[in-house]
């Protein structure tokens, strides 16, 4: 089966001369969640800019639904649907019609559509709010509705940055709901996330980034295994970034 994302080799970030991300690689089959994690700086928002063709590789590639952005940008484009951590609305436009906007951008087919946007209302508990605008809601409210436009397009690539904040325990269990039934409908799911717990649970692999660099990666169980056995996912990721931390110290022969 095609991958849904494949980096390869990718060297990237904000200038030449400085590369954030060294070399990565790693792929997202369909139907699976990938957990992208790595300390305050480590490069994961660079990778998504990267995904999201806000930045251009210094070298090495990324390619959606197997294409890479030149080759085809509509066909990457549509392919992808994104979270940013920070909600980013419309002011003048309802959640309904958020969502409304969401599948023309999308061409989605109206009926369609409108099933798909009253199963998440209900899914999220905004059916109340589907007249209201982004002003009226609240962080966690405008969270969801960034939430329920990327599942509404159900598209083969969901990138999702730290969704897990600022969302009660209820939006918490609909969102890990609505991410299994995007998996289950075929849905690649790049999550990325500091709350290790959720994705030690949820994911089906991870990605370990380090100073731009993967330091591991495989199922939950491989990155424990990878870090001596250690218990949990938390005490996993410590080792693991201590351990990398060490060896580039003696490198540099600190
Ligand atoms: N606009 C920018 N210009 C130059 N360098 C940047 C810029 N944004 C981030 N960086 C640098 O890129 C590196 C990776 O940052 P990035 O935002 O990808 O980290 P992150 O893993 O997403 O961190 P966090 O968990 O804090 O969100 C850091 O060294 C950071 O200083």
């Amino acid at each position: 089966m095609m991958p849904a994302l494949t980096i390869k080799e990718l060297t990237g970030g904000y200038s030449q001369r400085r590369p954030v991300l060294h070399g990565i690689s790693f792929a997202v089959e369909p139907g699976r969640m990938t957990g992208l994690i790595g300390l305050n700086g480590a490069g994961k928002s660079t990778t998504i800019k990267h995904i999201l063709g806000l930045m251009l590789a210094h070298s090495g590639e990324v390619r959606v639904a197997g294409v890479k952005l030149e080759e085809d940008r509509d066909k990457y484009r549509s392919a992808c649907a994104y979270v940013p951590e920070q909600p980013s609305l419309f002011p003048n436009l309802t959640v309904a019609e958020h969502l409304r906007w969401t599948a023309m951008a999308y061409g989605l087919e109206q009926g369609e559509a409108e099933r798909r946007a009253a199963k998440l209302a209900e899914t999220f508990r905004m059916d109340k709010a589907m007249g209201s605008l982004p002003d009226t809601l609240s962080k966690g409210m405008k969270q969801k509705v960034m939430l329920m436009n990327a599942l509404l397009v159900s598209p083969p690539l969901l990138i999702i940055d730290e969704p897990f904040l600022g969302l009660d325990p209820l939006a918490t269990r609909a969102l890990t709901g609505a991410l299994d039934d995007a998996r289950a409908q075929g849905s690649a799911i790049l999550l990325s996330s500091h709350i290790l717990p959720a994705l030690e649970r949820r994911a089906d692999s991870l990605v370990v980034l380090h100073q731009g660099r993967i330091i591991a990666s495989g199922t939950p169980e491989d990155v424990k295994r990878m870090a001596n056995g250690a218990a949990t996912l938390d005490d996993a990721f410590e080792t693991l970034v201590l351990d990398a931390e060490s060896e580039g110290g003696a490198k540099l022969g600190r």
